[in-house]
């Protein structure tokens, strides 16, 4: 049995996530989590919400809530949609939490005590009506560029234009329209990076399996311009964790935070601390302490492509840097994006449907279907409801739901509700089951591999083989001359109903336990003989006929769906 630690980037608090968000990074970690568990393997999956930064301020100031209320309520919130998507989770974290407090300034402490961290003096805008430093998003004022009078610090939105708040003309405080802003100086650590860069690339170099997507943003980030810069890792906010050597505190950091980027990834180790803590699980370092039985785990991460250069480089030289034996990432999967209907998916625009929007309208089954089976793997991709109605009506509704209807309706009528007896395997039936091997073998490389579009295509031509099976032997003419060779066709469709049920588990994991249930299946192994698989259920067997497993979408409710999500969600 491998040992497999799987965690997916962990969402940021300040709203809803998007489908794309979902299909970036926590759906298909889901899949890979279910694919390891249904093999057999242990499993640690765990996520968590990233809690810090001034965007949360921001957002929790527009909610009129102090920010520590609202982070407890949002997160509430993306952990009941998490589990409405049946993202399964070991655990579902909070960066805010004691644990990842206490990691982040033992990590800070033990790079410190290496010679990793040194202390930088800059200027930044400083409110004295506010009593306190302004992030760049925390300053307006007039685009020198178009002269748009509400450009942020850090970019104009009506020209795109990136600015420092330096530049802006009538610079003011977002927080009280204070105009008296002031240049003062503050302290800041930073994490020397560029120091770590030879060991970071060799590391890189070394993982040659890793997708394309994820080495080349690693080597960009290591090579452009002047390589791999060192990081600020404190900022003069208020929500956030507090700046500490370990346990001391650091003198000329008083007041200071770290930056949210530094403790975000430090939560998935602190996130099973919790697990343990919460009393779900009973040792969190045999998971990620290489000396106390991690040696063994294999680590994988999944992540949008934004999230590359903090997973390959600024994460990594935190743990290799601290010289201490935790458990380095084996394997990272990173994902283009998710466009919607010719634009892109935004949380701040409001733009596209959110994860809380989707479940109103369609179990979460028709989502992840068609979220993994169109995932931006190789290249970004597009949703548009259109593509949605077809991929769902004729994977899900016209060949597997269909298929599992057919083949228990019509059992029930001509031989009731039990698995009928006698006939035997001709031709057909062996032919069936040699591509239905093959193609297993081919959907195990793929979900191992976790080319998720791909092992989607492999299982669907195993529904579609099933359908044409069903269509070439004809049970319903076969009974009128041959009963008994209609009983063995039966018979094996409704074993194929319960081996489609165990491989799509990891897809659609609702139908596919409401297919088991419908046949009684006892156990829900994964196959390692097709043959034997297809014998699961013997003659005698009692099944029920499944309520209906995939309904279609109508054009009417296309339509009105495509209305009801073009504009901006409010
Ligand atoms: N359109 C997209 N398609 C695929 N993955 C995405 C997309 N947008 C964001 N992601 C990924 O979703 C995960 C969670 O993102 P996070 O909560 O940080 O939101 P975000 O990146 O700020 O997105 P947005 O700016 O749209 O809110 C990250 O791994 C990110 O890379
Ligand atoms: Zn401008």
């Amino acid at each position: 049995m491998a040992r497999h630690l799987i965690t997916s980037a962990i969402p940021y608090i300040n709203g809803i996530k998007h489908l794309g968000n979902l299909v970036g990074s926590q759906l298909p970690a889901d899949l890979f989590a279910r694919y390891q568990r249904a093999r057999g393997h242990e499993v640690l999956f765990l996520c968590a919400t990233d809690e810090h930064g001034t965007p949360a301020e921001l957002a929790a100031a527009k909610a009129g809530q102090p920010v520590a209320e609202y982070c407890a309520e949002m997160h509430e919130v993306q952990a009941r949609i998490a589990e409405g998507f049946r993202l399964s989770f070991d655990h579902f974290g909070r960066s805010s939490s004691k644990q990842n407090e206490k990691l982040t300034q033992h990590f800070a402490g033990v790079l410190a005590d290496k010679g990793l961290i040194r202390e930088v003096s800059e200027t930044q805008m400083y409110s004295p009506t506010d009593g306190r430093y302004l992030p760049d998003r925390y300053i307006e004022g007039t685009c020198p560029n178009c002269g748009f009078e509400d450009a942020r610090g850090d970019q104009c939105d009506n020209c795109t234009k990136q600015l420092d708040p330096v530049d802006l003309i009538d610079p003011r405080s977002v927080i009280s329209g204070a105009t008296d802003l002031e240049m003062r100086e503050t302290k800041h650590l930073y994490l020397r990076q560029s120091a770590m860069k030879d060991e970071l690339e060799a590391w890189i170099d070394s993982k040659t399996d890793w997708p394309v997507l994820t080495t080349s943003i690693a080597k960009k980030w290591l090579n452009d311009g002047d390589g791999l810069q060192d990081r600020g890792i404190t900022r003069d906010l208020d929500w956030g964790i507090p700046v500490k050597r370990g346990d001391e505190d650091w003198p000329g950091m008083e007041g200071k935070v770290f930056y949210v980027w530094f403790d975000a990834p430090i939560e998935y180790i602190a996130s099973a601390q919790e697990w343990v803590d919460a009393g779900k699980g009973d040792d969190w370092q045999r998971w990620w302490r290489t000396d106390k039985g991690a040696e063994d785990v294999t680590y994988t991460q999944f992540m949008g492509k934004d999230n590359v250069p903090f997973h390959t480089l600024s994460f990594p030289a935190t743990i290799l840097g601290s010289g201490e034996p935790w458990k380095l990432v084996d394997y990272i999967k990173s994902f283009n994006y998710l466009n919607y209907e010719g634009g892109q998916f935004s949380t701040s625009r409001g733009r596209g449907v959110f994860m809380d929007q989707a479940l109103e309208i369609l179990p979460a089954d028709y989502w992840r279907w068609w979220l993994l089976s169109h995932a931006p793997e190789s290249s970004d991709a597009e949703f548009t409801w259109e593509n949605f109605q077809s991929s769902v009506n004729k994977d899900l509704a016209d060949v597997l739901g269909n298929f599992a209807s057919r083949v228990t309706k019509f059992c029930r009528s001509k031989f009731g509700e039990v698995v009928p007896e006698g006939g035997t395997w001709s031709k057909a039936e062996k032919d069936l089951t040699l591509y239905l091997l093959l193609k297993l073998k081919k959907y195990e490389e793929q979900m191992e591999a976790m080319e998720v579009r791909k092992a989607a295509s492999t299982l669907r031509a195993m529904w579609v083989a099933g359908n044409e099976y069903l269509q070439d032997a004809a049970p319903w003419a076969t009974f009128k001359e041959d009963p008994e060779q209609a009983a063995m066709q039966i018979r094996l469709g409704l074993n194929l109903v319960r081996l489609y049920a165990v491989l799509s588990g990891p897809f659609i994991p609702d139908a596919a336990a409401q297919l088991l249930e419908a046949m009684r299946a006892e156990g829900a192994d994964w196959p390692d003989d097709i043959d034997a698989a297809l014998e699961a259920l013997p003659a005698g067997h009692a099944f029920a006929v499944p309520d209906v497993t995939f309904r279609k979408i109508t054009d009417a409710e296309r339509e009105d769906w495509q209305a009801r999500f073009s504009g901006k969600r409010d």
